[in-house]
């Protein structure tokens, strides 16, 4: 059986955590074949906090010195959105100090699972903007549900705010230059069908279909030998990844001049304010 394959690894914010006697990731190593399951979940739209941020980069750390696993299957638990990108209220109203530190967990985050030597496969079961289709850009391979709902993209202009060069870079590297310029300029959130023709996902698979899509997937790339795979992965990716690391503390002032004008926080404040005026 294909779920026999996987093994559980649960990521959750403090704030929804059980008791505090339970970690806040949870890696069982029941598993014998070597494939993870990263569940995002942090509701009610799995945004990415600093904390969220964090305890994934611990439970990746924890995988690739694990030499039991190969293979990491990333999605949600949170039904109908993967994840709405980063957490807007870590960039609102905070401190300097707290710009810095979520914006270097941001970086962290991207050069892990970037550089992972691990396979990583997206299986994207829910909407997916901005910091959301990042991650699942980091991964190998990406498979969609089927649902006309679930737009992906990074739609950080229609926020009023800059997709940095690395979030560019990570696009272009798998749509290509004209697409990636188009989608970033118009912060185009894609609907699967069009998603899939621009490349932006590997494929398009009905809902139900996701997580086993992922399983065949994973097989197929965990089939060729791990030394000659990572090395390939490297060489493709690793002068994009230096391009930041070279430059990752210029990359947070930037980030802090940016994040700091009073118009891009007008901008972020008016953007959260029409999220939550949606409702009422
Ligand atoms: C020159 C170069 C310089 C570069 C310098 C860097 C510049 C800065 C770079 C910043 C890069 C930014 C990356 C990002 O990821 S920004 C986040 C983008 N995300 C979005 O646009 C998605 C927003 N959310 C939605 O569209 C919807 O919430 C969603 C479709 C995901 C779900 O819809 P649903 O109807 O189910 O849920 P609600 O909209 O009612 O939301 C529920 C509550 O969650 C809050 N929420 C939603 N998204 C976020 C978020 N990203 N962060 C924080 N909070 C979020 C929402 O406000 C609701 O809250 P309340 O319950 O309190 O009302």
């Amino acid at each position: 059986m294909a779920q026999d394959l996987v093994d559980g690894l649960l990521i959750k914010a403090r704030s929804h955590l059980p008791p505090p006697s339970e970690p806040l990731g949870k890696l069982s190593k029941r598993d014998r074949k070597g494939v993870a399951v990263i569940k995002l979940k942090n509701p009610p739209v799995n945004s990415l906090s600093l904390e969220v941020l964090t305890e994934f980069v611990i439970s990746l750390e924890k995988l690739e010195n694990d030499k039991t696993f190969r293979g990491v299957i990333v999605t949600s638990d949170c039904p109908g959105i993967f994840s709405a990108g980063l957490d807007l209220t870590e960039m609102c109203g905070k401190s300097q100090a707290h710009y810095a530190e979520f914006w270097r967990a941001v970086q962290e985050l991207w050069l892990r699972l970037y550089l992972s030597n691990l396979v990583l496969i997206a299986a994207i079961n829910g909407v997916s903007p901005a910091g959301g289709c990042l991650i699942s850009l980091t991964c190998d391979y990406r498979v969609l549900a089927d649902n006309p709902k679930y737009n992906i993209g990074l739609n950080e202009t229609l926020l009023g705010v800059v997709a940095p060069s690395w979030f560019k870079d990570t696009l272009v590297n798998t749509v290509g230059h004209r697409t990636a310029e188009r989608a970033l300029q118009l912060g185009l959130l894609f609907p699967p069908a069009e998603a899939l023709r621009v490349g932006m996902v590997d494929q398009v698979v009905p809902e139900d279909q996701v997580h086993s899509t992922a399983l065949s997937v994973m097989a197929q790339w965990l089939a060729v030998p791990d030394h000659a795979r990572q090395l390939t992965k490297s060489l493709m990716r690793k002068p994009t990844a230096d391009r930041l690391v070279k430059q990752r503390d210029a990359d947070i002032q930037y980030f802090l001049q940016f994040v700091s004008r009073d118009s891009i926080q007008k901008s972020l404040r008016m953007y959260l304010d029409k999220l939550r005026q949606k409702k009422g």
